[in-house]
């Protein structure tokens, strides 16, 4: 009661809304909406603050007269001041909060409510937030916290406040800040429910998206460390803008392999219809395999720009266990590409059977073992524990299917060393080779960095490419004028110089590996001979003492118990009678 009293009686009534709410400024946002009077304009404060105080008063009585007069009596005013206030009040309210499904996920509507307000509160709210755009080149006005406008739809005028509420709690909260609950209110006239719910709320949500769509910014993001998932609005992920330049035009590949992705891509993303009908989730794994340097994060880039989609870096190493990887999974949205990079490094995913029987060698052959090392490994399975079984379902497991069209990409510097579940067509459903560079893909990037699409110089670049393995970084990096003299023709060259080199290293490398494997091939003979020679005299020497002992056997000089014991001897060396 005395919450009440001091909430009425509060200069935040008519005051001061950006601040934190408790259980009394959630009565009295109610009072404030219920006796707000639809006009032209938004609220006259001046009425507002007469009526709710009046209400206020009104509620005071009522609750004073349930408090203190008998059940029945208070029951009966109860239900008539709801009439009253039912009579006074003709407005429906619809509210639509921030968050859904047990606060996994941001609501889609809420966001779609969010684009559509904006174009309404520069014109008609009084305290806007301003965020960029495209570029950083232009400002978006939107609505701030607990602001208001007006809308019109076919001639019927509409109410919509964007609230937020921190609800007043009784526990002590080491992180503060994550209760706040947002969410938009909605309210009409009730004589216009139909038309509301049926047309307008349709309205809204096509012209939200339109919006977004337009004003769509794509993001980059990594996930945060767990530590950090507090409270129901936690963040999960965080985001920068995705800016990376890259696209299948400058991505320097085989044209016609280039051509296949592309067609895969588009085909995905016109696929809903035909996922749905085939009863499988919409999302699509390819698998990008190849040395390092030859543009594997790169073609990520140029997916991600050719589709429009965000993209999710999903850094394995810093997620603990399964769980916390499915619900980062359900809190990626749609239209993006989940990302895990270098795969074979992010974990032991080789099969934890593996590292099992490692670990049971290692403590056999170093006894109680290391304590540091014990200590990091203990660190290390501390940091992660994320199994392959828990990856698998996080590609193709029941959740991954909500939200939908969604890539997965996985590279790796060493496909063989990937358990062959993992990249099974169905999860991977595409592999996709990058290779050293060859002439087609020279030309890409001779045509990025130097804008030549031909030059005599050409032709002794190609054949030197079929000989030498080079990478698509390291050509970018020859081709790249390195001060403002060099012209395409210097650039040309130093890229054949560096061939050359490459050529006379690679040419070295592999006669060093000849030396290293026939003195390997030599020591192995050399070992095999050795053992050889070894059995060879052991059986010799068996042999001899057999012999010996038919000798002794044949001259009766030695007695019964000795030559028993010879023979022993004797099969203790290997050899039986
Ligand atoms: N196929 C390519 N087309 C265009 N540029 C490329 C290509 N490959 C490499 N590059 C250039 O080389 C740089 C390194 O390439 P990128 O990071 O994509 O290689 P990566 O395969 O992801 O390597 P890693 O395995 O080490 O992660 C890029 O910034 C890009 O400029
Ligand atoms: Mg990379």
């Amino acid at each position: 009661m005395d919450c009440l009293v001091a909430c009425l009686s509060s200069p935040s009534i008519h005051g001061a809304r950006n601040r934190r709410a408790s259980a009394s400024d959630i009565f009295e946002v109610t009072i404030l909406d219920y006796f707000r009077l639809p006009g032209g304009k938004m609220i006259m404060r001046d009425l507002l603050m007469h009526l709710s105080s009046t209400v206020g008063g009104l509620m005071i009585i009522v609750t004073l007269f349930q408090n203190n007069f008998p059940p029945h009596l208070g029951d009966l005013l109860q239900k008539y001041t709801s009439k009253l206030v039912r009579l006074l009040y003709p407005y429906i309210q619809i509210t639509f909060p921030e968050y859904t499904g047990e606060r996994l996920k941001k609501s889609d509507v809420y966001t779609a409510i969010q684009n559509y307000l904006t174009e309404k509160a520069t014109t008609g709210a009084k305290k806007l937030r301003a965020d960029t755009l495209k570029d950083s080149q232009s400002l978006v006005l939107s609505m701030d916290d607990n602001e208001e406008v007006t809308d019109e739809f076919q001639g019927t005028k509409l109410w919509w406040s964007s609230n937020k509420i921190i609800p007043c709690s009784m526990s002590m909260s080491v992180y503060p800040a994550t209760e706040e609950r947002r969410f938009y209110r909605l309210m009409f006239h009730k004589h216009h429910r139909d038309l509301i719910t049926g047309t307008y709320i349709k309205h809204v949500m096509s012209e939200g998206k339109a919006i977004a769509l337009k004003n769509r910014q794509r993001k980059l993001y990594t996930n945060n460390p767990s530590d950090n998932w507090y409270g129901y609005k936690s963040n999960k992920w965080s985001h920068v803008v995705f800016e990376h330049p890259a696209t299948f035009d400058t991505l320097a590949m085989e044209p016609k392999k280039k051509q296949e992705i592309m067609s895969d891509l588009k085909k995905f993303s016109e696929g809903k219809e035909y996922y749905k009908k085939i009863g499988k989730a919409w999302k699509r794994g390819y698998l990008l395999y190849g040395p390092p340097g030859t543009g594997k994060s790169t073609m990520i880039a140029a997916m991600a720009n050719f589709m429009n989609y965000d993209v999710y870096d999903l850094e394995l190493t810093a997620v603990k266990d399964n769980l916390e990887l499915r619900k980062l999974l359900i809190d990626t949205s749609s239209k993006s590409i989940i990302v895990i990079e270098d795969i074979d490094c992010s974990l032991d995913l080789t099969g934890q059977r593996k590292k099992e029987k490692k670990k049971d060698d290692d403590e056999d052959e170093e006894g109680k073992g290391d304590p540091a090392k014990k200590m990091k490994e203990e660190e290390e399975t501390k940091a992660s524990k994320v199994t392959l079984s828990g990856l698998l379902n996080f590609i193709d497991g029941i959740w991954s299917a909500c939200g939908g069209e969604r890539i997965i990409i996985f590279t790796t510097n060493f496909i063989d060393k990937l358990d062959p579940a993992l990249i099974r067509r169905g999860r991977m459903d595409k592999h996709i080779e990058m290779s050293y560079c060859f002439f087609e893909a020279f030309k890409v990037l001779a045509y990025n960095y130097l804008d030549v699409e031909s030059h005599p110089l050409f032709g002794t670049i190609e054949a030197m490419l079929k000989e030498t393995n080079m990478t698509p970084a390291d050509v970018a990096e020859n081709l790249m004028p390195k001060s403002s003299t060099e012209t395409p023709e210097t650039c040309l060259r130093s890229l054949i110089k560096a061939l050359e080199e490459a050529k006379e290293e690679a040419a070295r490398k592999k006669a060093e590996e000849e030396e290293e494997a026939k003195k390997k091939a030599e020591e192995e003979e050399e070992e095999a001979k050795k053992a050889e020679e070894e059995e060879k005299a052991k059986e010799s020497e068996a042999k001899h003492a057999a012999k010996s002992i038919e000798e002794a056997k044949e001259n009766g000089l030695v007695a019964n118990g000795k030559l028993e014991e010879e023979k022993v001897n004797v099969k203790g060396n290997g050899v039986t009678n």
